[in-house]
């Protein structure tokens, strides 16, 4: 099989939106961290310093006052559009004009965009072996109906390491079957093909592979993961370094459907693509994403309408608190962050993970919600004031 990070966990799509911030003045002593992380926001107004409960946190190196754009991340990694939205929300800069289905329709690859101008950017951005990759997805998610709900129940138990670990590595045998028969496509010159043989037994776990249910939002959060960092080999280390949840997959069937989505994968995308498609890959995708990706939803509304998620590595540095001195908004792909009020130096900086809707729950709701999708407990001064 191939084998999966020695802490092992795998993906899972988080489908919350983000926003927690801790509390709002750290009366936690500090210490920078000697290296600054890969892709950690760098900037004259703040500093990223470890912190004994909440992992690395953004604290103030001077006052700030309210209204100061503090940071501005459009470090834009992967990205889901759920596919319910994709002809409502633009494939390039997620504009959505209240449900009205947009000008353009990309079919090969199943995206709509709001201007050619953004139809062609995303072409660009993805490259040609990008685009063939989302042609392969396409073309197979419309051969087949939608099997797999990809709703979900959050009350069922996450699977513990061990789990993923067996998860992955009962699928390991097909995988390399299929690897070998995909090999087998490339053209070598004569005398240099040192290839192993392609058999029936090969071509059978092709086959096989593709007979599964599919999970179309899973493969697109792979899919996304995947091309990106072929597209940008030199930011890996800018995902690696976030933080990282071992037990990413909401439940055994989330996780199934990450684990028969890299055999998809591994038979449909593009030969130059197959290096990158490993249960290493797929698993560190699942467990940087699972923490740190933020919900892209509607502008209007309080946001009530969520349309995919995506992760922005500098973004994702900043901790969370019900009680929040940064605002954050988003403009097409960047966000943007603000001093909500007044900050004084020293102190953190914290946004909110939580939805306009979750904000208004109880404390006790709060802490569940965040306990549940985000790990931890609050202890923000808000949670703490009651
Ligand atoms: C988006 S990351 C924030 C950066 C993170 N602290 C780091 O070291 O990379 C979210 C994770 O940070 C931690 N975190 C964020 N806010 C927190 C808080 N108020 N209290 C405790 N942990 C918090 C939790 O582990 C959470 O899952």
């Amino acid at each position: 099989m191939d084998a999966i990070e020695s802490d092992s966990s795998i993906p899972s799509a988080s489908v919350f939106s983000i926003s927690r911030p801790s509390s709002a003045s750290s009366i936690h002593p500090v210490d920078t961290p000697k290296d600054v992380p890969a892709g950690a926001p760098s900037c004259s107004l703040f500093e990223v310093r470890h912190t004994p409960t909440a992992g690395r946190a953004v604290f103030a190196t001077q006052d700030i006052p309210a209204g100061t754009l503090v940071w501005r991340s459009d470090d834009l990694t992967l990205s889901v559009l759920l596919r319910d939205y994709r002809r409502e929300v633009c494939g390039q800069c997620f504009d959505y004009v209240y449900g009205r289905d947009l000008d353009i329709r990309d079919k090969t690859v199943g995206f709509t965009f709001c201007s050619k101008a953004c139809q062609e950017k995303w072409r660009e951005e993805k490259g040609e072996i990008g685009v063939q990759a989302w042609t392969a997805v396409e073309t197979l998610v419309k051969k087949r109906s939608k099997e797999d709900s990809e709703m979900v129940d959050a009350d069922l138990p996450r699977p513990k390491s061990k789990e993923i670990k067996q998860a992955w590595e009962s699928v390991a045998a097909q995988a390399a079957l299929i690897r070998t028969a995909r090999e087998g496509e490339q053209m070598r010159p004569l005398g240099e093909d040192d290839s192993v043989p392609v058999t029936k037994q090969h071509k059978k776990a092709v086959a096989k592979a593709l007979q599964e249910p599919i999970s179309p939002d899973v493969m697109s959060f792979c899919v996304s993961g995947i091309v990106w960092r072929h597209r940008h080999p030199e930011d890996w280390e800018k995902v690696l370094a976030l933080a990282n949840d071992k037990t990413p997959y909401h439940n055994s069937d989330d996780l199934r459907a990450f684990t028969r989505t890299y055999l998809h994968l591994l038979a449909i995308l593009p030969l130059p693509l197959l290096p990158l498609v490993t249960a290493e890959v797929m698993f560190a995708l699942s467990s940087r994403d699972s923490h740190n990706s933020f919900g892209i939803r509607s502008l209007e509304d309080d946001g009530s309408e969520f349309f995919g998620y995506g992760c922005w590595p500098a973004a994702s540095y900043f901790n969370h608190s019900c009680a929040p001195n940064v605002e954050k908004n988003r403009e097409d792909r960047a966000w943007y962050f603000k001093a909500g009020r007044d900050i004084e130096k020293g102190q953190e900086l914290c946004i909110t993970y939580l939805s306009a809707a979750e904000r208004k729950l109880s404390r006790g709701n709060r802490m569940l919600r965040l306990k549940k999708y985000w790990g931890f407990d609050c202890a923000c001064e808000r949670c703490e004031a009651l």
